[in-house]
């Protein structure tokens, strides 16, 4: 259906949250977690669960993901996204998840952890979705915003706790983008598949740049030959070296490093 704008409207199909399909799909991510050193109870892997399936049903008309397997899907979008979840300080009441397409891994993150989360992605259709099924799943605490990164910087300096990103731009790109978000003290967190050492390293050139310290890396092999993650957290540590945000676009035409 669409709407007179001609953008196609939401509707989705409501999904009964104690089904046994559901369940299943449930045990089934729950028996992951172990392995990663990650405890969650049922009641939040539910709500991951039922995210997940409602993103599956709107992908049919919306191009949401890639990942139509849903037993892909549960390693691939959740427990991928729950990755970053011991990544994150004691204390941190605000995150921010830059470029969050279908929620990735923002949503599954504020449903795991108390952290008030702000979802942002520049194609609106897409947070329209995530705003949908957050309603539909009753998650309070969420926000969703339809903005380039660079502009929303410029209302938002300094507000949050915790900026991650996960399949957006390189490192040196994500640096700069998530540095005027960060409060003094904040911490980026950074999912990759398998940087190659040219990428880390003007990574950590534009890291110094901008004011921020590496704290940590870690790597994870998915189950089921998935792939393998490596999460990256960097601590702002100082002031940046060069205003930011920079103009729209320039992040990517001409890297700080
Ligand atoms: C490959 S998708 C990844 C989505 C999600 N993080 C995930 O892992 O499934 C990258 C997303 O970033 C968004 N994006 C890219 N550049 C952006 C920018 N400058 N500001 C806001 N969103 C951006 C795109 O619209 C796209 O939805």
């Amino acid at each position: 259906m669409s709407d007179s704008s001609g953008a196609r409207s939401i509707e989705l199909e409501t999904i009964d949250p104690s089904s046994e399909f559901v369940d299943q799909l449930v045990f089934k991510l729950s028996s992951y977690l172990p392995s990663f050193c990650i405890d969650i109870d049922e009641d939040h892997l539910r709500l991951c669960v039922l995210h997940l399936l409602y993103v599956e049903q709107v992908n049919h008309y919306i191009n949401l993901t890639r990942i139509t397997n849903l037993d892909d899907a549960l390693v691939l979008h959740i427990l991928d996204s729950l990755l970053f979840l011991p990544f994150i300080p004691e204390g941190s009441d605000t995150l921010l998840d830059m470029g969050s397409g279908p929620g990735y891994p923002g949503l599954p993150l504020h449903a795991c952890s108390n952290v008030s989360a702000t979802l942002l992605d520049s194609v609106s259709k897409k947070m329209n979705v995530v705003s949908v099924i957050a309603d539909a799943l009753l998650v309070s605490d969420i926000t969703c915003v339809s903005d380039r990164l660079e502009t929303y910087a410029k209302d938002k300096a300094g507000q949050f706790d915790v900026v991650t990103a996960r399949a957006l731009a390189s490192l040196p790109v994500l640096i700069e983008y998530a540095r005027p978000f960060l409060k003094m003290g904040g911490t980026l967190l950074v999912s990759k598949g398998l940087p190659d050492e040219s990428e880390v390293s003007s990574g950590l050139k534009a890291c110094s740049i901008c004011g921020f310290k590496l704290v940590d890396r870690q790597e994870f092999d998915l189950l089921h030959d998935l792939g393998h993650r490596v999460i990256f957290s960097f601590k702002v540590v100082s002031k940046s070296k060069v205003k930011l945000p920079r103009q729209n676009g320039l992040a990517r035409k001409a890297p700080l490093a």
